[in-house]
C-alpha cells in the first residue's frame, strides 16, 4: 500500500527558515515593505534597468529606489495594484512554490520522487508520485492558510475542493508538472491559474459549484502562472498586463523581477515535441515538421528539435527563445495546464491553440478534458496551422 507522505502546515516549526512566511513575518495586507536587498552586490549586474525601463510603459513603477522589484511589491500598491486580495493569495502560491522548489531538490525526498506502486496489471505511467500528492498538499494548505480561496481544482484530485464560502477567488493547479522524469532530476514545474468565484452560483450545493466554478472558460482568467524548477526558480506570471518572469533569490527568498515584459520573437528556429511519435502523427504534422526541419518553411532556416518533456520548461524556453512547443495528442489538460499556459503565451505576443481553435475560446466541460496543445511564436504558429491536419488522433498509449 503507497503510504501518503503528511505535509505539515506554513505556520508550522517545520517551514524553511530561508523562506519568508506570512505569519511568521507579521504580514498584513495593504503594508509595503520595501524590498531591501541584503547585498548588493550580488544583484549588480543582472540587467535591471532604472524603473520605467524595467516595467514598460504601460505599468506605473514597482521598483523600489534600489532598482530591484520583489514579486510582491510588483502585485502590490507599488507596482500594478493588483488589491489585497490577490496579493495576499500570490504571496501563498509563491511560499508554497519555494517550499516544492526546496522538495524537488532536497537530498533527503528521493525516496518520493520514485513511482507510484505499480497497480495490478502493470505500471501506470500517468499514475501520481509522491511527489505529485505532496506537492499537491502543499498548494492546497497555502490556498486555505490565504483565506482567499473558494475552490481548488487540481490535477491530482478527481473533483474540485470546496474550500470556503466567501474565498473570491477559483484556483486551477498542475501542482507538479513533469514529475515523471525527476528521478533524473529534470526540470519540473507548478502551473496554476486564478479566476474569480462566480457569485452568481453561490446558491447551488458546494459540489455542483465548485465544479461550475472550475470549468469557466480561459478567457476569464484573472491572473495566471508557472514556476519552473530548474538551475533558477523562476515565477513567471501575468494578471492580463504582459508576462514577467521573477527569479528565486536563494539570499533572501525573494523573488526578483528579472524578466519584465516577456515578448516571445515572433518567429523562432527550434521545434519541440515528442518527435518518436512521428509515425502516429497525422500527414499535416509530418510535412510541417519535416519542412521546417529542412529550412523549407516560410523561414529559410532549418529548425533545431529541444524535447525536456516537461511542459513547463519546454515553455519557458518557448517563451524566450521562440518557436512552437506542442504535444499533438489528447494527452495535456484543458483546465490546469493549456489555459493558464495559453495566457501567458498570449500576454507575450504568442499563440496556444489545439491545432485548429484558440485554447482560451474552448469551454471546459469537465475537469480532466484532455486535448493537443500548440504554444508559440505567431508567425511559427500560424504556419503550423497552415498545414490544416495536424491533431494526433492515434494514441496507443506509451510506456515511457
Ligand atoms: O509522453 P509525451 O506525450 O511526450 O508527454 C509529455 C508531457 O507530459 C507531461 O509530463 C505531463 O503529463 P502529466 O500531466 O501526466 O504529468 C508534460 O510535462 C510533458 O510535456
Amino acid at each position: 500500500m503507497q503510504t501518503t507522505p503528511t505535509v505539515t502546515s506554513p505556520s508550522s516549526s517545520s517551514c524553511p527558515s530561508l523562506f519568508f512566511h506570512p505569519k511568521l513575518h507579521n504580514f498584513s495586507v495593504g503594508v509595503t515593505v520595501p524590498y531591501r536587498p541584503r547585498s548588493m552586490a550580488s544583484l549588480s549586474g543582472i540587467g535591471l534597468g532604472t524603473p520605467k525601463a524595467v516595467m514598460g510603459s504601460s505599468s506605473s513603477s514597482s521598483v523600489t529606489e534600489n532598482g530591484v522589484s520583489t514579486l510582491i511589491e510588483y502585485v502590490g500598491k507599488g507596482g500594478i495594484d493588483a488589491g489585497d486580495d490577490l496579493v495576499l493569495l500570490i504571496h501563498h502560491i509563491q511560499y508554497a512554490c519555494k517550499r516544492i522548489a526546496a522538495l524537488v531538490a532536497s537530498p533527503f525526498n528521493s525516496s518520493l520522487a520514485k513511482q507510484a506502486a505499480a497497480p495490478a496489471g502493470g505500471a501506470d505511467r500517468d499514475a501520481p508520485k509522491p511527489l505529485d500528492i505532496v506537492s499537491n498538499e502543499i498548494i492546497l494548505s497555502s490556498l486555505r492558510n490565504s483565506g482567499k480561496v473558494a475552490v481548488m481544482a487540481s490535477e491530482e484530485d478527481d473533483a474540485p475542493i470546496w474550500i470556503s464560502d466567501d474565498g473570491p477567488f477559483v484556483v486551477v493547479t498542475d501542482p507538479l508538472d513533469g514529475s515523471r522524469n525527476i528521478d533524473a532530476s529534470i526540470p519540473t514545474g507548478t502551473i496554476f491559474g486564478i479566476y474569480n468565484r462566480l457569485v452568481e452560483l453561490d446558491h447551488l450545493p458546494k459540489e455542483e459549484k465548485a465544479q461550475l466554478n472550475s470549468l469557466q472558460s480561459g478567457t476569464r482568467l484573472v491572473a495566471a502562472g508557472y514556476v519552473l524548477y530548474s538551475s533558477a526558480t523562476i515565477f513567471c506570471v501575468s494578471f492580463g498586463s504582459g508576462t514577467h518572469a521573477f527569479t528565486l533569490d536563494h539570499s533572501t527568498g525573494d523573488f526578483i523581477l528579472t524578466h519584465p515584459s516577456i515578448k516571445i520573437p515572433p518567429r523562432g528556429q527550434i521545434y519541440s515535441v515528442n518527435d518518436a511519435r512521428y509515425f502516429d502523427w497525422p500527414e499535416g504534422l509530418r510535412k510541417y515538421i519535416d519542412t521546417i526541419r529542412q529550412g523549407k518553411g516560410k523561414h529559410p532556416k532549418k529548425y533545431s528539435a529541444r524535447y525536456i518533456c516537461s511542459l513547463v520548461a519546454d515553455l519557458h524556453r518557448t517563451l524566450l527563445y521562440g518557436g512552437v512547443a506542442m504535444n499533438p495528442r489528447d494527452h495535456l489538460r484543458l483546465v490546469y495546464e493549456a489555459n493558464p499556459l495559453s495566457f501567458l503565451v498570449e500576454q507575450a505576443g504568442g499563440r496556444g491553440s489545439d491545432g485548429k481553435n484558440r485554447i482560451l475560446s474552448i469551454q471546459p466541460v469537465k475537469l480532466h478534458q484532455r486535448l493537443p496543445l500548440f504554444l508559440g511564436s505567431s508567425e511559427d504558429m500560424e504556419e503550423l496551422e497552415s498545414y490544416g491536419n495536424v491533431q494526433q488522433k492515434v494514441n496507443p498509449g506509451y510506456e515511457v
